[in-house]
């Protein structure tokens, strides 16, 4: 970072932007790629069929990376032979903790060290050579809370710095940063306030915070703002850039009856990387309402906007707009929509903030809103090209029913917890939801991949549709854009002219993002597949996902590799009637309905078998009688089946074990068309 070296400040940027100088593999020779080798020992301890999210990050001819459970995987990259593992042997118990399953983003690695964020909130510094930890630190604050870490950590001068998720569960996000060598505690930022009969505001921002949210809010929800994503560093301003989430409740009218813009929620923070005092926030929602996360991840770069060279920052946050600021300043060069957007009209650019449509206040019925709860682009990574000068964002383009949860909360001591969005709005011929429709744009449920000129921001090619929630984006030096899908292909684009060059099927739905290495003067190409993630209960019929066993792998290819090896077909379980002793009364069904929706339903889908974990229509008569001792006792902990015994009662248990008795007969083909 000492600025006389241009080709670092080149190297930490194409890292943000997910750009690749790897060249051998071009248009011309793209039908050549093949598989060099897979790995397949994501199942670790009989936990399998979890989401993989994680970017491999290759160094001196070895990948690391991260699967399900936060265990971190150290491979030679050109083999595919495991060097060492490193599991953190996270309790199964934690898979309750998270809105959207066990999965991991990825480590940071600097300097002989390899850092990883643990499901359980541990950060952990790893020798790069052995995979031995030299050292572990607690990261969470408060254990009675429902946090848990999904995203990488990432080195920002002489710290680390990580964040937790847990904006659907009831905490109070914050960011802390621990220092890189020792671990040792540097500091922690929180995003928004505390309760103010808890304690003395902790740093001077939380005080300027404070002052934008409602002295009566719901404070024992803990207000939410988690950084459980992106966090970005620029060395030569030793500025670290934290993307932060929506609140807890979603709903400003539950959340701060009064209003305010509730800071720091949905923001870009810009922290002094030694200190983790701010330098300037953007607020991208104000009052956010739609769990319109700012986490998305964060582009830095040097272009050319309104004649003059300016050092930038780039999203593409949940909300629909693409922002272009200035990373030194925090000044707002430019927002627009990237997908449809009815919340706000506009964002101003005299005040810098959207401004609001009445469309986007649900507070007194239900309203169709664009984008959905799951954004106009979420985690999957946009990439930019330095050739092209273009970004490709990886875009979801579907609106979602809002409306306010009847009150009282159940806060973070049930899993599920968030107020907004049920169901998400897939289905125009749903006649009970056509009020909601008039004057809106037509609802659809679909992804594209775009390829947005951030200067003049405007779309300048969109690629076919996808199904919903494919993968994140990476993009190379001679203009190669790939990314894969929740159909299970791996798709090669001319990234000038959004030309499909190569679609290689690999029978998993994919939605980490590809990445590209050289070794020994070869070009490789990574990606992860393996379906799951907020997407975790939801395996579309006609997907890849869901036709073929989700079969979490990292597969690398290179020119003249071998085919790519399918994964088996997804056997049809039958249908088998429950034994009689557990079926219910008709009050004990319904009520057991209830607390399956609340507990259950945002891991095992529904009736049809759209979940990637087991159908519960479809248990045996084993599974049958064990049924208390799995929901209860906590049986198959180990596999991520959690123990619900402390907020079910055996009451509880066997009304649900009721509902699920009742006989269903819902072929897979007319399967859930909503996400939530
Ligand atoms: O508010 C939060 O703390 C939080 C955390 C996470 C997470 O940690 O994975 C997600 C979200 N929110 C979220 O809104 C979301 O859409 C989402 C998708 C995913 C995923 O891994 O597929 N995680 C999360
Ligand atoms: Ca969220």
């Amino acid at each position: 970072g000492s600025g006389d070296d241009a080709g670092a400040t080149a190297a930490w940027m194409r890292e943000t932007a997910q750009y690749y100088t790897a060249s051998e593999v071009d248009a011309a020779n793209v039908e050549k790629l093949g598989v060099a080798w897979e790995f397949t020992g994501f199942a670790v301890r009989g936990r399998t069929n979890r989401g993989v999210e994680a970017t491999p990050i290759v160094v001196d001819g070895v990948m690391y990376t991260t699967g399900p459970w936060s265990v971190v995987y150290a491979l030679d990259a050109k083999t595919g032979k495991l060097l060492w593992q490193y599991d953190p042997d996270v309790d199964g118990q934690f898979a309750r903790r998270t809105c959207c399953d066990a999965v991991n983003r990825g480590v940071a690695v600097d300097d002989g060290m390899v850092y990883v964020a643990t499901l359980d909130g541990y950060l952990v510094g790893l020798d790069a050579k052995t995979g031995k930890p030299s050292w572990k630190v607690d990261t969470i604050t408060d254990r009675s809370r429902s946090y848990a870490i999904t995203g990488a950590p990432r080195v920002a001068g002489k710290n680390v710095v990580i964040g937790n998720g847990g904006g659907e569960m009831g905490v109070r996000g914050y960011a802390s940063a621990f220092d890189k060598k020792t671990g040792k505690f540097a500091w922690r930022f929180f995003i928004v306030p505390g309760d103010p009969a808890a304690g003395p505001d902790e740093h001077p921002e939380v005080t300027e915070a404070r002052k934008t949210w409602d002295p009566k809010s719901a404070w024992d929800l803990g207000g939410g703002g988690t950084a459980w994503d992106s966090i970005v560093y620029d060395p030569d301003t030793n500025i670290v850039y934290v993307g932060t989430g929506n609140g807890s409740p979603h709903s400003v009218w539950q959340r701060s009856p009064a209003g305010g813009d509730n800071l720091y929620l949905s923001s870009i923070l810009a922290l002094d990387a030694d200190s983790g005092r701010k330098k300037w926030h953007y607020q991208t929602t104000p009052q956010d309402s739609w769990d319109y996360t700012a986490t998305q991840n964060m582009i830095l770069t040097d272009m050319e906007v309104g004649g003059r060279l300016r050092k930038v920052i780039m999203q593409a946050p949940k909300n629909g707009f693409f922002y272009v600021l200035d990373r030194v300043t925090g000044e707002l060069l430019s927002a627009e929509k990237y997908t449809t957007v009815t919340w706000a009209e506009r964002v101003d650019m005299k005040t810098g903030r959207p401004v609001l449509t009445e469309q986007s206040d649900f507070s007194k019925g239900k309203k169709l809103v664009w984008p959905s709860e799951a954004g106009g682009h979420n985690w999957p990574p946009m990439a930019y090209n330095e050739q092209t000068k273009l970004v490709y964002i990886p875009v979801l383009e579907t609106p979602m029913t809002f409306q306010m949860k009847p009150q009282p909360y159940r806060p973070y001591s049930v899993v599920q917890g968030t107020e907004t969005g049920l169901p998400a709005f897939g289905d125009p011929n749903d006649k009970a939801l056509a009020p909601l429709l008039k004057d809106q744009p037509k609802p659809r449920f679909e992804q594209v991949l775009k390829a947005w000129d951030p200067v003049k921001q405007k779309l300048v090619w969109s690629s076919k549709v996808m199904p919903f929630w494919s993968g994140g984006v990476m993009t190379t030096a001679n203009g190669l854009v790939m990314q894969g899908s929740a159909d299970g292909y791996l798709t090669v684009y001319d990234g000038r002219t959004g030309k499909v060059l190569r679609r290689i099927n690999i029978g998993t739905g994919i939605m980490a993002a590809p990445m590209a290495y050289e070794v020994d003067g070869e070009q490789y190409v990574a990606v992860a597949a393996g379906f799951g993630g907020a997407m975790n209960a939801y395996f579309m019929p006609g997907w890849a996902a869901a036709e073929r066993e989700n079969n979490p792998r990292l597969i690398v290819f290179k020119l003249d590799g071998a085919p790519v090896k399918l994964a088996a077909l997804r056997k049809p379980m039958p249908l088998l009637p429950a034994p009689a002793n557990f079926r219910g009364t008709a009050a004990q069904v319904a009520r057991g309905g209830q607390l399956f929706a609340e507990n259950c339903s945002r891991c095992h889908g529904d009736s049809t078998g759209s979940g990637g974990y087991p159908n519960l229509w479809k248990m045996t008569p084993e599974t049958h009688e064990a049924f208390n001792s799995i929901v209860l006792d906590g049986a198959f902990v180990y596999a991520g089946m959690a123990a619900f015994g402390d907020i079910l009662s055996k009451n509880d248990a066997r009304d649900i074990h009721a509902y699920l008795a009742e006989p269903v007969a819902v072929e897979p083909a007319t399967a859930l068309k909503s996400i939530h």
